[in-house]
């Protein structure tokens, strides 16, 4: 069995030579499906773990822009349709200078699997640029935004793709491409989601990635027969997801404890409360500055330069960053430290060596895939909402957030339980994504 992993892991490497990320990913997946198609013959006759390892589409292109001093720029752009199986292409736009096809066929790959999860109808995709809106005036990034989005709606729209926000992209951002999109067609559209609530965005959808990992972890807990109040808790990021986790773990009565940037991490022992969050929420949305500041204001708290934040003694720990944070090192010191449960808000935070290390202690462990999850839900919420033209309110959004979040622990746990005491919800995520997937692939014929 080992080796037809490897075998098959090494003819998708052959393929996509130097993708790293994206081979990280497969493996992942790899690992659980291609035991699991041993069992169910249909899937492996019909080669459907190879064909979703080959994107539909991918679309490259230049996003030429002027800066504020007149000068000409041109960044890289991307929109990897991954799998239009199950519903249009929908999956994140990425800002970021590390920003190339590995990383965001990774995402792709691994956005096919979530948003099946979510029980709504989605395909898989994701975009991006290697720009970096650090630094960067408004008026830049619009500048950016809107050439960028010149070339990107030849390739989207609601019934075929429909993007939304991932690192660097925000409200801001996903304003001027709406606006931009709207010029272009003469159609207002529900063709990206994230939007502001004053032109078809859905309530929740900002607070919705943090609060639906908090969701997870409490029904994960729950199923080990644990609550998070009271847990002291470990947060990579201040970005979205990081500032909502934040948010959720206090309403439910955990401690956070931790926050942190590409500069290093802030540890506060008395706790971040609701008034350091609206501060961190202020520094990184408003002023857009670095965390190191927390600490010139929170004279309790220390910020820890170039160090993760996995040093900390805690009980969970909740990577919100970006991937491959999260290194093997890092895993045996909060083990070993006694946290008993690593709860992914990024997308693939946790290194191949360290879910290996976690799988192999039974420390509870959620791929992003699952635990993250809320986020593209709720999109799917705002394409409904869109649709019928109603918008919902805070409290509908919400709970049907939850219901979704809790319908994806029963699946993770139905395809993952291995024992009373354990639920392996690497092998139930990847297995109950791809069940589903595979039976719409094999019922459209060659596709
Ligand atoms: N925004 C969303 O709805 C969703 C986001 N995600 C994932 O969550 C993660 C965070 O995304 P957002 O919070 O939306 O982005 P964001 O742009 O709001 O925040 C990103 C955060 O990560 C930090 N960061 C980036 N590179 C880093 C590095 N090398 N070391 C340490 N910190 C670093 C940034 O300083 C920032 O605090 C990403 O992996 C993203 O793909 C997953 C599901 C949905
Ligand atoms: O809301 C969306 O469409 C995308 C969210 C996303 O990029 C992700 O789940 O990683």
């Amino acid at each position: 069995m080992t080796q037809t992993i490897e075998a098959f892991v090494e003819s998708i490497a052959a393929k996509n030579s130097g993708e790293s990320e994206f081979i990280q990913a497969v493996r992942e997946v790899a690992e659980v499906i291609i035991p699991f198609n041993e069992n169910h013959p249909k899937y492996k006759e019909a080669n459907i773990l190879e064909r979703m390892c080959e994107p539909e589409r991918v679309v490259i292109f230049r996003v030429p822009w002027v800066d504020d001093k007149g000068t000409f720029r041109i960044n890289r752009a991307f929109r990897v349709q991954m799998n239009s199986a199950i519903g249009p292409y929908k999956g994140g736009l990425r800002f970021h200078p590390t920003v190339n096809l590995s990383i965001l066929k990774f995402l792709a790959f691994e956005q096919v699997f979530k948003n099946s999860l979510t029980t709504l109808s989605m395909g898989g995709g994701k975009g991006g640029s290697d720009f970096d809106p650090k630094g960067k005036s408004d008026a830049e990034v619009m500048r950016f935004c809107q050439s960028f989005m010149t070339e990107l709606a030849k390739h989207i729209g609601g019934f075929t793709d429909v993007p939304a926000g991932d690192i660097g992209v925000g409200g801001r951002e996903i304003g001027y491409m709406f606006g931009q999109y709207k010029r272009l067609r003469n159609e207002f559209a529900g063709v990206l989601t994230g939007k502001g609530l004053a032109y078809g965005g859905s309530l929740i959808r900002t607070e919705a990635t943090g609060y639906g990992v908090v969701y997870f972890a409490n029904e994960v807990l729950k199923a080990h027969g644990q609550g998070i109040t009271g847990k002291i808790c470990a947060v990579s990021g201040s970005g979205n997801v990081a500032q909502y986790t934040i948010e959720k773990l206090l309403h439910l009565g955990a401690k956070p404890v931790t926050v942190s940037d590409s500069e290093g991490h802030i540890y506060d022992p008395d706790g971040i409360d609701e008034e350091k969050l609206a501060f961190i929420k202020a520094l990184k949305n408003e002023r857009r500055g670095r965390i190191s500041e927390y600490a010139e204001v929170y004279k309790e708290a220390i910020f820890n330069k170039g160090i993760t934040p996995w040093h900390a003694k805690v009980d969970l720990a909740f990577p919100c960053a970006t991937q491959n944070e999260l290194p093997v090192e890092d895993v045996r010191m909060l083990i070993d430290n006694g946290c008993i449960g690593v709860f992914e808000g990024a997308n693939m935070p946790t290194t191949e060596e360290a879910i290996h290390l976690i799988r192999e202690k039974r420390v509870m462990f959620t791929p992003g895939k699952a635990s993250n999850a809320g986020g593209v839900a709720t999109s799917g919420l705002e394409m409904t909402q869109n649709s019928i033209r109603i918008p919902w309110t805070r409290e509908e959004v919400d709970s049907k957030l939850k219901e979704i979040m809790i319908s994806i622990h029963e699946n993770c746990e139905k395809y993952g339980r291995v024992d009373d005491t354990y639920v392996d919800y690497v092998k139930g995520a990847n297995i109950a994504g791809y069940v589903k997937v595979a039976d719409a692939m094999l019922a459209q014929g060659h596709v």
